[in-house]
């Protein structure tokens, strides 16, 4: 070790065996021990077996001194947390409140009846029998000789100011048979429990109890104490209603008992007339039979009640929900975690009432490192319930269609047969000019397919949750691969997977990175059905990686002859229309260039015709029957406004782009 560090060291030695240390200091310097060893073993100025070796040794010194509670060598720090939590710490617990306060305990009369006999010598209220004496795991029947049953009456120690003068000593000899005072202090509490109301005051009950028996001061005889949780600890226990103590003058017991998280530990008093019936109490680690219920298991029973009651599903797996849901449910409850309400708290109960039957879902377990927030976004505005579509009316696109019908509807249909080779490519890239399908042929993928339609658009993951982008594409992954088979359309994915360059967003950067890991199976295994779609009218802005990873990249071209025809005729079917088969030939010859959405544009524009043909005075009065067909002459007259979006200079480029990188033939 450095000199700087031994001489530290030495000092630090001195002070604590010149014994004039306080029991913090103590800590204080076995502490700085500690880390000194680390550090020294860090910088490899001790070897990995001698820092073992002393960290063991000043790891125990250091608990010690913690542990103790005994106030002249330890902190008692048990207590010490207990505390914390009694002072008013604002925490989950803060609607619970407790009538008991430090004011009014004094005037409870099964805190005076213990002071009047603490001052009795011989008076014993309640027979020693009915009294069950847990120390330290072994119960003891009130008969019998326990090592140490000072516990509640050690707190007559404390005299109230305003109860008038009885003195210290005289209190402390009157103990003279400690099980009175217990059985007195059980039985006064007893007595007073409806005006504690304790189940409600659960979490609280440190706050009231603590400044009574919580501290070391209430030593009675020897080291004997009651620790603060045992007074936690007591509950309407055994047939008599009887409280339990736990009590112990060993140490190390009593760490077992805090560690351990025995059945006493974690449990929290039941509420009042909702007891368990007698016989029916659970069996302890100890063996003795207790009515404990914790909180969390009390919770789940009402929950139960409550959907028994109301008719509705009360199924295991409701049950199993409501657990995952409830508040704290996975977490470990040593005695210096912090207090977790079991209860859900007033908003979530608000709106778990709201959405009762979405909440009975089971939460999938793939699912539980999510946010919530973010599986409910994509659950409910990703996940695609539009209009359906069906593969005739997307006009033309033979190729296209049957190429998606290939190696997307049948395997999702028939997983068996499309195996090995045969299987699905893991992403599918649609492209081509403006208005030609492209997410048409998606919401037709989503109707069709019988798989779970995810669409998003790019838009949606870079804009509407800032800097979530990345976990939102993970989670979609995930919700996907609990869902399966689905698919995955990404519409507009040059804006998504653009090339990713040097000055750009990290954020975005991130987005891109997750999606290519997602992308790429290295998330989604083999077997896994997840297909994703991209749509774009920009393919050569898409990331050479991505570009990769979506292995079918299919052109989807203007609408030919054929397909136009269909467009006009799909429309027009709908309205009343008087469209001669050469008229319509010429139809088709006029609007060479034009993209699906075009035509569509253009019958809109032609259904106006009949309209603006009516008089301006007659058309709040006209029927609508008496409105005239559409004709010829509308299309002439709206092909004079409608104008292919397309120019041929793109066109090229498209063609080139698939030549170079498309699949089609
Ligand atoms: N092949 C087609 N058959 C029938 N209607 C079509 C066809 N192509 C386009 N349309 C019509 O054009 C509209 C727009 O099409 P869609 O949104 O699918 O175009 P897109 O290729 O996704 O365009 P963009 O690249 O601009 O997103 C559709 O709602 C539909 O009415
Ligand atoms: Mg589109």
């Amino acid at each position: 070790m450095s000199r700087a560090h031994l001489d530290e060291w030495q000092r630090r030695s001195f002070d604590i065996s010149s014994g004039s240390c306080t029991p913090e200091q103590t800590a204080d310097a076995y502490r700085a021990h500690v880390l000194s060893i680390q550090y020294a073993w860090a910088s490899a100025e001790l070897s990995p077996a001698g820092a073992a070796s002393l960290l063991r040794t000043y790891s125990e010194r250091y608990a010690a001194v913690l542990d103790s509670d005994d106030p002249s060598t330890g902190l008692n720090n048990y207590a010490d947390s207990a505390l914390h939590l009694a002072r008013n710490q604002k925490n989950h617990s803060d609607k619970w409140e407790s009538s008991l306060t430090l004011e009014n305990v004094f005037n409870l009369p099964c805190v005076q009846r213990m002071m009047r006999a603490g001052s009795k010598e011989d008076t014993l209220p309640v027979d020693p029998a009915d009294v069950n004496i847990t120390v330290g795991g072994e119960v003891s029947k009130g008969g019998e000789k326990g090592n140490a049953l000072s516990g509640p009456p050690s707190g007559l120690k404390r005299e109230p100011p305003a109860l008038g003068p009885a003195p210290r000593a005289e209190m402390g000899r009157g103990v003279s048979n400690p099980l009175s005072g217990a059985a007195e202090w059980a039985r006064g509490l007893e007595e007073a429990s409806p005006r504690i109301t304790l189940a409600q005051s659960a979490p609280k009950a440190p706050t009231g109890s603590t400044p009574m028996f919580g501290h070391n001061n209430f030593s009675s005889t020897g080291n004997a104490s009651v620790s603060l949780s045992s007074v936690g600890c007591i509950s309407g226990s055994n047939v008599h209603n009887q409280p339990v103590f736990f009590s112990s003058t060993n140490p190390s017991k009593r760490k077992n008992f805090y560690s351990s998280g025995t059945e006493s530990n974690r449990s929290s008093f039941p509420s009042q007339g909702e007891q368990e019936p007698r016989g029916r109490g659970r069996r302890g680690e100890d063996g003795v039979s207790t009515n404990f219920r914790s909180a969390r298991e009390q919770f789940i029973v009402d929950q139960q009640k409550k959907h028994s009651q109301q008719g509705q599903r009360g199924s295991a797996a409701s049950v199993a929900a409501i657990t995952k849901k409830c508040l704290g449910a996975n977490r470990s409850r040593g005695a210096s975690s912090k207090f977790v309400s079991p209860m859900p708290k007033q908003e979530e109960e608000g709106s778990s009432k709201e959405n009762a039957p979405q909440d009975m879902q089971p939460v999938d377990e793939r699912l539980k490192n999510f946010e919530p927030k973010i599986v409910e976004l994509i659950m409910s505005e990703i996940m695609d319930h539009g209009p359906p579509v069906a593969w005739d009316d997307i006009a033309g696109l033979e190729f296209a269609k049957a190429t998606i019908k290939e190696i997307v509807v049948w395997p999702m249909l028939r997983p068996d047969i499309f195996t090995g080779l045969r299987g699905p490519p893991k992403g599918i890239l649609l492209f081509g000019p403006p208005g030609t399908g492209k997410t048409l042929i998606g919401k037709c993928i989503a109707c069709q397919s019988g798989a779970t339609f995810f669409s998003i658009s790019a838009s949606s993951l870079t804009s509407k949750w800032v800097g979530e982008g990345e976990k939102m594409v993970r989670a979609l992954f995930a919700i996907a691969r609990c869902h399966q088979p689905a698919v995955i359309f990404i519409d507009e994915i040059d804006s998504l997977l653009s090339q990713r360059t040097d000055g750009e967003h990290d954020s975005s950067r991130r987005i891109k990175t997750e999606f290519l890991v997602q992308l790429d199976g290295a998330a989604t295994s083999a077997e896994d059905r997840i297909l994703v779609v991209g749509a774009t009218n920009r393919p050569q802005e898409i990331d050479e990686a991505a570009r990769r990873r979506l292995a079918k990249r299919l052109y989807i071209p203007l609408p030919e002859a054929e397909a136009r025809r269909q467009i006009v005729t799909n429309l027009m079917s709908r309205e009343k229309s008087q469209l001669g088969a050469d008229e319509m030939e010429k139809v088709v010859q006029g609007t060479e260039g034009f993209s699906g959405a075009d035509m569509t544009q253009l019958c809109r524009e032609a259904a106006l015709g009949p309209i603006r043909s009516i008089r301006l005075s007659d058309i709040a009065t006209i029927s609508a029957e008496q409105v005239r067909p559409i004709l010829y002459g509308d299309f002439q007259e709206a092909l004079k406004t409608v104008r292919p979006s397309v120019s041929s200079k793109d066109l090229e480029l498209y063609e080139e782009w698939n030549k170079t990188f498309g699949c089609g033939r």
